[in-house]
């Protein structure tokens, strides 16, 4: 069953659509990350589906229901937003209480579910701490317990790991996966960070001035982006205008292989890093970048002619700055951008 679905919903801000007659389905239980650039409308569709911003046309039905009109504390939604609005006053267990009492749980029922949120999180026994106390981790982990408590049918979490250091958000991302899954909770998150969207996620919607760019599992838009907006967005740089004649696509690299059945004539073709391979025959270049990236070395390369051109390269045995080499493109890493 679809918990949410937009239909044709547009906002506009002074005659800019910030959205503009999005359309999108997300399953109950299912996890989906909208990933976009600053600007894109993300936050724009969190809030007209939490019901703080009003659609100027299209409907947001939740369950089934048509929810224009429907204020915000009757939507039934969680939200959790970047800077997670805790109460500096109330300690740990009163602010994961807080949605509970507003509910009229009574007391005890209410701490026995504090507690159990405190242990699904990772703090338990914390409900006397200062909230003031607790390090950003640990903060996140109580704004998160605080969404929970309700048992919304639908969370919503706006730039969840936002502030928190890299190798912290990682670990966090894999943990809330687990925990969503365990609790069967359908999540709408909104992330500029694409890793973070394609470690949560079971479905990517990449966001472009208000419109849905591309919606795909994460191995789906990753393998085949479906335009170069949404490959240069995920880091893919490796583009070049060509023309497809049979299965060769001819470029100033020189001739890249495509698939089978791609259309003759003009198109641009990405070649992913892991696609431009060392050979003793094909495009010379020289390598005039290199980057450590802890499993493998980011080569930046400077063809004959062309665009400069990404590839990875093995710890071990990549070149170095200055060093000639050939490079020859394997097919399945090219990707035909329409
Ligand atoms: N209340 C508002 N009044 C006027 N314009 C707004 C308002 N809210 C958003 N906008 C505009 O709508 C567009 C989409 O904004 P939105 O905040 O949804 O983008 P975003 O993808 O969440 O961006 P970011 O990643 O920077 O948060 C932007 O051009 C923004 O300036």
């Amino acid at each position: 069953m679809s918990m949410l679905r937009l239909d044709g919903v547009t906002v506009g801000f002074g005659g800019r659509a910030a959205l503009d007659a999005v359309d999108l389905d997300v399953a109950e239980h299912e996890i989906v990350c909208v990933l976009g650039p600053s600007g894109s409308g993300k936050s724009t569709l969190l809030r007209v589906v939490a019901g703080l911003q009003r659609a100027d046309a299209g409907q947001v039905y939740l369950a089934g229901k048509d929810q224009s009109g429907v204020p915000v504390h009757r939507r039934g939604v969680g939200l959790m937003f970047q800077d997670h609005q805790l109460f500096p006053q109330r300690d740990v267990g009163g602010n994961v209480a807080f949605g509970l009492r507003m509910r009229g749980v009574a007391r005890a029922e209410a701490e026995r579910k504090v507690a159990g949120l405190l242990d699904l999180v990772g703090l338990p026994g914390a409900q006397r701490r200062a909230v003031a106390a607790l390090s950003g981790g640990e903060q996140q982990r109580v704004a998160l317990a605080r969404a929970l408590a309700p048992e919304p049918r639908l969370l919503m979490l706006d730039e969840p790991l936002g502030q928190l250091d890299r190798t912290l958000r990682e670990r966090l991302v894999v943990e809330l996966r687990g925990l969503f899954g365990r609790l069967g909770t359908t999540v709408l998150a909104v992330t500029h960070d694409q890793g973070e969207a394609f470690a949560l996620a079971d479905r990517v919607v990449v966001m472009r001035d208000g419109r849905i760019a591309q919606a795909g599992s994460p191995l789906e838009v990753w393998q085949r982006p479906a335009s170069e907006f949404v490959a240069r967005f995920l880091g893919f740089d490796n583009v070049v205008e060509a023309k497809v004649r049979g299965e060769r696509a001819e470029t100033v690299w020189g001739g890249i292989p495509v698939p089978t059945g791609t259309p003759e004539g003009a198109c641009r073709v990405l070649v992913r890093p892991a696609g431009v391979r060392f050979a003793s025959e094909g495009l010379p270049c020289v390598v005039s970048g290199r980057t450590f990236r802890g499993d493998h070395v980011a080569l930046t390369l400077r063809p004959e002619a062309g665009p400069e051109l990404e590839a990875a390269a093995a710890l071990q045995t990549a070149p170095g700055v200055g060093e000639r080499m050939r490079v020859a493109f394997d097919a399945a890493e090219v990707v035909v951008l329409p």
